[in-house]
């Protein structure tokens, strides 16, 4: 077997059916979509149904909006600034909940926020479970004064789930915003906007194997966003910048194609992952951060006591292998991963995490590779490892 990707948490591959249906509009249908000649309104059908495709993906109501953007970094940028102006606008002081296990596109808006415009922010801890707790919400937010709560609905290393319906019921019995970051939940479990009181939401396409370079970014009726781009007025004036058409049909269709997989992936996917993570529980001084019972079914971080991720990752590579430490957005610095640490684990294995994340293109052959290259990789290192 040539090579193995296990690496779906940063990207995934894209579906070939996206593909097919992304092509006729680059070199067919090439029109701008505002031209109000043939060439633009041509490219309108398509780009209905890829939208209506999105609505339904994440149960969304008519009257909502959902923008689309380049990815989830910007969306997750616009609604947290956007917060900050509106209070800046108002004469209000600024004060974000958020938590310590969020993506770097949350925790970084919100440290430049904190430092540049002197706006608090509190950082929630997670639970011993890695879990972001109501009751740990109920101690910081304070009605009138907190301009939003943002918890992600699913972390990107560990695969670990959020009570977000329960923090986002909380969160508006008490009249403050909403917004989760749902890049890791969108396509791999259930999201619904009739279910979870979010005002904002933010996915992205190349989660779900759709392009990489489009997100998009719901509203719920009757929030407001101030934009993070100024200039056209696509979107509804809301995020300038002429519409990737390709993109947006790429990625309705792999919503869709997502939400239609959704059981496949709670099955099949959560089997294979489970094979893959007994398999590694079987070999000594390992564990998997997280119950997997509160995972998504796609993801193990997994700490190899003795081995550094980086090198775990090197040798896997050489046996074709594809895996990663954490998020490949700060896979090049060489700091405890912020998951171990936000989490209170012991500091040697916080630089011993590697995360397998499966998807549905994942096949039980490469797993059963997978195992092998694991169980000699681990012996081989362990063998030369100064700490071991
Ligand atoms: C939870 C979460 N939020 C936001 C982003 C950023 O999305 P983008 O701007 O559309 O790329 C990612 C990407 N996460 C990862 C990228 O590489 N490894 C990862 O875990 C993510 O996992």
């Amino acid at each position: 077997m040539e090579r193995i990707y296990l690496d779906s948490n940063a990207t995934t591959v894209v579906d070939p059916l996206v593909k097919q249906a992304m092509d006729p509009f680059y070199c067919q249908m090439y029109g701008n979509p505002n031209s109000l000649h043939r060439f633009g309104t041509e490219t309108h059908p398509a780009m209905s149904i890829a939208l209506d495709r999105m609505y339904k993906a994440i149960d969304a109501d008519d009257e909502d909006d959902i923008i689309i953007n380049g990815c989830a970094t910007e969306g997750n940028n616009t609604v947290l600034k956007s917060v900050f102006m509106d209070t800046l606008a108002k004469g209000e002081p600024c004060h974000i909940i958020t938590s310590q296990i969020e993506h770097p596109s949350v925790l970084k808006t919100c440290q430049y926020l904190e430092k540049e415009h002197g706006i608090e922010v509190t950082y929630l801890p997670v639970n011993k479970d890695g879990l972001v707790t109501l009751d740990s919400l109920k101690a910081h937010l304070v009605p009138g004064k907190t301009s939003l709560v943002s918890i992600m609905w699913a972390n990107n290393e560990t695969g670990l789930i959020n009570p977000i319906k329960e923090l986002a019921e909380y969160t508006k019995q008490n009249g403050v915003l909403f917004h989760t970051d749902a890049v890791q939940a969108v396509g791999k479990i259930p999201v619904s906007l009739k279910e979870v009181p979010a005002d904002y939401l933010t996915f992205s396409a190349h989660k779900f194997h759709g392009p990489i370079g489009v997100g998009g970014m719901y509203i719920r009726h009757g929030n407001t966003i101030t934009p993070l781009l100024h200039g056209g007025e696509q979107m509804g004036h809301k995020r300038a910048g002429t519409v990737n058409v390709p993109f947006v049909v790429g990625m309705g269709l792999a919503i869709e194609l997502a939400s239609q997989h959704l059981d496949y992936i709670d099955s099949d996917v959560r089997r294979l992952r489970n094979k893959l993570e007994d398999a590694i529980l079987a070999l000594p001084d390992t564990i998997v951060i997280g119950d997997r019972k509160y995972r998504t079914p796609n993801t193990i971080l997994a700490s190899f006591k003795g081995i550094e991720g980086e090198a775990f990752l090197w040798d896997l590579n050489q046996n074709g292998i594809a895996a990663s430490t954490g998020s490949a957005c700060s896979s090049e610095e060489l700091e405890a991963d912020a998951t171990f640490q936000a989490m209170d684990m012991d500091n040697n294995l916080s630089h011993t995490g590697v995360r397998f994340s499966l998807s549905r293109f994942t096949t039980e052959e490469e797993i059963d590779v997978s195992i092998e290259v694991i169980n000699k990789t681990v012996q081989r290192l362990r063998a030369i490892s100064s700490t071991y």
